[in-house]
């Protein structure tokens, strides 16, 4: 796996937190095929989450990774982490090495096309350290993500690029709300990796 020497970018918040985008950190071919493993190897699951005090299977699909069988819990039920595959932890090497964070978990999500995206919500739940990095990378389909201030409503966004490395941190969870809006242009398949911070 051969790393791409581009520099990391400023700050993309104005306040309130630390956002970098690092831009692609894999060659087009490393990219292809990690991509290919994920999709065909990972136990891929439907999430279920509450809407309108409903409970809904999303057909976004998720996997959660970790060092121990942490629990991801979501609206009652919950997951117990599985243990890494090596794909996984040499790209938490990566993604370790570029931003200068430690993690011990994962959480995988697999959207299908661009009906299916992510709402507005922080990761700030209580088994995640707080105000720990998470480390975001993506492949497949080039979607937009969104940042929107909790208070001011101010909104940043960018494009996630194939093989990019994207990294929030300090006080990010507690001030800013992030999407990945759903879009017409899109019907390829996009896989995301979010390397987090869980309590021991
Ligand atoms: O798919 C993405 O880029 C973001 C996923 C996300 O925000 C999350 O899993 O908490
Ligand atoms: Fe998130």
């Amino acid at each position: 796996m051969d790393l791409f020497s581009r520099e990391p970018s400023a700050n993309l918040l104005p306040r309130d937190g630390e956002v970098i985008y690092f831009g692609p950190i894999l060659d087009a071919s490393d990219h292809e095929n990690h991509l290919q493993t994920l999709l065909e190897s990972v136990p891929w699951e439907s999430d279920e989450l509450v809407m309108f005090g409903r409970r809904v299977t999303t057909s976004r699909k998720v996997a959660w990774y970790g060092d121990r069988p942490f629990a991801y819990k979501y609206s009652g039920s919950e997951k117990v982490a599985l243990a890494w595959t090596s794909l996984l932890q040499d790209l938490k090497r990566r993604v370790e090495d570029l931003s200068g964070e430690r993690f011990n978990s994962c959480l995988l999500n697999l959207y299908h096309d661009g009906s299916e995206g992510m709402g507005w919500h922080r990761d700030d739940e209580s088994a995640i350290v707080r105000d720990s990095a998470i480390g975001s990378l993506s492949f497949g389909a080039e979607r937009k993500f969104s940042f929107k201030h909790a208070e001011t409503k101010e909104g940043v966004s960018l494009v996630l690029e194939k093989g990019s490395l994207l990294v929030m941190k300090g006080e990010t969870q507690r001030h800013w709300l992030h999407a990945l809006p759903k879009t017409k242009k899109s019907n390829e398949p996009r896989v995301n990796l979010t390397f987090r911070r869980m309590k021991e």
